[in-house]
């Protein structure tokens, strides 16, 4: 799949070989990030509630395993992603890009 290719991709050109490192899957709420990470872990698409306490999922894509942590985005949420920064290897900043019809008559 595309997007676990992708992914695979950018971890392996960082050597994360076999270190086991900790992910941190943070944006705005409903931005897609635990679609994005359920997608990476089942490879399906699974429409998902917004995350209202912090979750974790150890993932292996290929040679390379990690743990990565969905701490929600709303404002609330929001307060304790600090708690998380610690030895932390990589942010995953997810942004939605919303085209909308407006844009298109623009351009
Ligand atoms: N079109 C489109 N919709 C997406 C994509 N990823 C997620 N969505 C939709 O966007 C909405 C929010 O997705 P979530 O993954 O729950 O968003 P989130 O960032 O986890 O949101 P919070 O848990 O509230 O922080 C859902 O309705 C998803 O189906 C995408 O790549 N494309
Ligand atoms: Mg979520």
């Amino acid at each position: 799949m595309f997007l676990v290719d992708w992914f695979y991709g950018i971890l392996a050109s960082f050597g994360l070989y076999q270190k086991e490192a900790k992910i941190l899957f943070l944006g705005l709420d409903n931005a897609g990030k635990t679609t994005l990470l359920h997608m990476l872990k089942d490879e399906r698409l699974v429409q998902h509630q917004p995350t209202q306490y912090p979750t974790s999922e150890d993932l292996s894509i290929r040679m390379i395993k990690f743990k990565a942590f969905d701490l929600g985005g709303h404002q609330i949420v929001r307060r304790v992603w600090k708690d998380y920064y610690a030895k932390v290897f990589a942010f995953m900043y997810v942004c939605i890009y919303i085209f909308s019809r407006r844009n298109q008559l623009k351009n």
